[in-house]
């Protein structure tokens, strides 16, 4: 093999000395050469010009194309956020109330809290003869825990008043067993009293908003009674609608 290559080369260069032109040859090349440059060089001034010319109307193209491409993003983000505010429209939570005097923790069915929503709760029927039916887990957009203050859960609801500020329709109830803590949790709307008022009464704020919120305190203001007892008859009075077929939830 290592012949072959070197045969090969000796029989390139043989053929490159052949090959090679005369320094005449060479100098009637080059002369020819510069002619046919000189020949074409308006052809090539003229090109460039015309490229420059085309340049800003390119760019320009360049920019609409960029526009419409991020119109176009612009358009699937805002369909990729509908969609995922419409998965986001009901979320539930859920509050594990603390045991009150005289409930021994021994009657505790709660097993395990998760932090993004898990919570696991044991059979209350001891000694279940059915294997794996022991324990349930269930999953929540976030489970509060017995230590969670009023003041943690009313973050997660702030968010939610303010969305009513800007004309969105929003339902907070609480369900759940007689004495789980609904009350307890509900009252915290009277921070979000605060919350609408501040608003109501606020000078630098949108004519909508402001409107939004006073449709909002009217009814409440007019009650004569606590804000939570006005919740409460409120949403009683659309489940009895509800029932007679005349509206739904
Ligand atoms: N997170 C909590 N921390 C401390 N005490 C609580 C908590 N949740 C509820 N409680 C107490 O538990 C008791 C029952 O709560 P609450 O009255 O809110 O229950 P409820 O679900 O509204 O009951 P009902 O359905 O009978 O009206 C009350 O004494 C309340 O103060």
């Amino acid at each position: 093999m290592e012949t072959y290559i070197y045969l090969s080369k000796v029989a390139d260069k043989q053929q490159q000395e052949e090959e090679q032109p005369s320094i005449e040859e060479q100098e009637e090349l080059n002369v020819a050469d510069e002619q046919q440059q000189e020949e074409e060089q308006p052809a090539i001034e003229q090109h460039e010009q015309q490229e420059e010319e085309e340049q800003p109307a390119i760019e320009q193209q360049q920019e609409l194309e960029d526009i419409d491409m991020i119109r176009n993003i612009g358009k699937q983000k805002c369909s990729q956020m509908k969609s995922q505010i419409m998965v986001r429209n009901v979320r539930v939570f859920s509050r594990v109330r603390l045991l009150l005097p005289g409930q021994g923790a021994a009657n505790s069915v709660v097993e395990y809290i998760g932090e993004d929503g898990e919570l696991v709760v044991r059979n209350p029927v001891r000694n279940s003869t059915k294997p794996g039916k022991d324990f349930c887990m269930f999953k929540f957009n976030k489970v509060y825990t017995p230590a969670a203050t009023q003041a943690e859960v009313f973050k997660d609801i702030e968010p939610l008043v303010r969305s009513v500020m800007d004309g969105f329709n929003v339902c907070i109830f609480a369900y759940g067993q007689t004495r789980s803590g609904k009350t307890y949790t509900m009252t915290l709307f009277r921070n979000l009293i605060v919350l609408l008022e501040q608003c109501a009464k606020k000078k630098n704020i949108k004519k909508k908003k402001k409107q939004s919120c006073k449709k909002i305190l009217g009814p409440i203001k007019r009650f004569d009674g606590d804000v939570v007892e006005y919740l409460k008859v409120m949403l009683l009075s659309l489940v009895h609608k509800s029932r007679a077929g005349q509206g739904r939830i």
